[in-house]
């Protein structure tokens, strides 16, 4: 089912700060900021050889990641991404096995503009997880 790693991502309080920092002392190749209304982020992709690294900062009142800032006040990795397929086949499998989809279900247009869903990290080794269709 699960392919290739689409991401890791990072949460940091200053998205500004970490892209910087990348570029500046890694030398990364490092995206725009954009604001991802309906997720309640705003990201920027780090582009390395073999994937991607995507930090994201809290967008809004109600955003996802504010409690994990409060619990990580320094950031830290906050899902993995890996790819599917197809998101609904991968979906309806992994309901019927039990585990927690997050949200309604229904799948949401990620940052790369196509269909993702995020998996309960109490399900997945205290990981969140995160499926894109490739
Ligand atoms: C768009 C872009 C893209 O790639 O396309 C994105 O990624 S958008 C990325 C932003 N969107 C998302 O993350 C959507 C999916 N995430 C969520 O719905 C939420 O973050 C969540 C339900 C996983 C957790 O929300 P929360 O922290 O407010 O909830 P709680 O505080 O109740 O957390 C419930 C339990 O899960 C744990 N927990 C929470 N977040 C994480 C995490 N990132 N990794 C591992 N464990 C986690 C908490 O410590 C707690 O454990 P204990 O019970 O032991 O204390
Ligand atoms: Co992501």
């Amino acid at each position: 089912m699960i392919g290739r790693l689409n991401h890791v991502a990072i949460a940091v309080r200053d998205i500004s700060a970490a892209a910087a920092l990348y570029r500046d002392t890694l030398g990364a190749d490092v995206s725009a900021a954009v604001p991802q209304q309906e997720h309640g982020v705003t990201t920027v992709f780090v582009t390395l050889p073999n994937t991607k690294i995507e930090f994201l900062e809290p967008l809004g009142e109600n955003s996802p990641i504010a409690k994990f800032l409060e619990r990580n006040p320094d950031g830290g990795i906050h899902h993995i991404c890996y790819e599917v397929d197809d998101i609904i086949v991968a979906r309806d499998q992994l309901k019927a096995k039990g585990a927690r989809v997050l949200g309604t279900g229904e799948p949401k247009t990620g940052a790369h503009g196509k269909p993702v869903l995020f998996l309960h990290p109490k399900d997945f080794n205290g990981t969140l997880v995160e499926l894109e269709q490739a």
